[in-house]
């Protein structure tokens, strides 16, 4: 008999959330806070845990300087992912930023949870960063349909490694675990771990196919392609 879907693991940009949204709006939001963020709040605990392995990773570099190149790299790094998250929780609050989603993700999601599915996300942005895009959405709050949040902590994204780690958290076989993905690469680590896999190829986002998945232009069409409860 097969296995049956159970949870469904999503990454943000490009899968739930326009790549536009993240590399126009949130990373230059980050980066133009970054010094008035430092020096406004170096000598709080979690800033001061995060400059250090900043230094530790940058050895004698200037520790600004080596989060400024992560910043123009775009480096999954998991001390920059988290200062960003610090960066961007005061945005979210006073409502400077709003997380972008797609309009098919939040019908979807809620579809989906209602049918008793579980949801979980994993992205390259730290948990704090995720809870936050979600829990100020353009669809509202959404932190509640979600029961797992991973980030970069567990293991880079390309690392098949990562995906048993996550099926492990949620105390599920990776067999019932789908995983959402706009790149070709998160997709073949998660499928070599055991998961399910759908690439997204979203028109909007200029996301080109890579072949070796099944691919949906939206949420919809993952529902349809997988058997899963369709929104409305
Ligand atoms: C939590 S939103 C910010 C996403 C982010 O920082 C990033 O690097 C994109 O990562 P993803 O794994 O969602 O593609
Ligand atoms: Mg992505």
């Amino acid at each position: 008999m097969a296995v049956p879907t159970t949870c469904i693991l999503t990454d943000i940009e490009g899968t739930t959330s326009a790549i536009a949204f993240v590399k126009e709006t949130l990373f230059p939001f980050a980066e133009a806070e970054l010094d008035a963020f430092l020096d406004a709040h170096e000598e709080e605990p979690a800033v001061a845990a995060v400059m250090a392995e900043v230094g530790h990773i940058a050895r004698e570099q200037d520790p600004r300087s080596t989060l400024r190149i992560w910043m123009a790299e775009d480096a999954k790094v998991t001390p920059l992912k988290t200062l960003q998250g610090l960066i961007w929780r005061a945005g979210y609050l006073d409502g400077r930023l709003k997380g972008h989603l797609w309009p098919d993700v939040a019908p979807c999601l809620r579809a989906w949870s209602r049918a008793g599915l579980r949801l979980a996300v994993y992205s390259s942005g730290s948990v704090e960063a995720q809870k936050l895009l979600f829990g100020h959405s353009v669809a509202g709050d959404l932190t509640p349909l979600f029961d797992g949040f991973f980030d970069t902590k567990v293991g880079g994204k390309r690392d098949q490694a990562s995906y048993a780690a996550i099926a492990a958290g949620l105390h599920l076989p990776a067999g019932e675990v789908l995983f959402l993905s706009d790149v070709a690469e998160e997709l073949d680590a998660a499928a070599a771990a055991g998961m399910r896999t759908c690439q997204l190829v979203r028109p909007a986002d200029g996301t080109q196919p890579c072949g070796r998945h099944p691919e949906a232009a939206d949420f919809p069409g993952v529902a349809r392609l997988f058997g899963l409860p369709a929104a409305g």
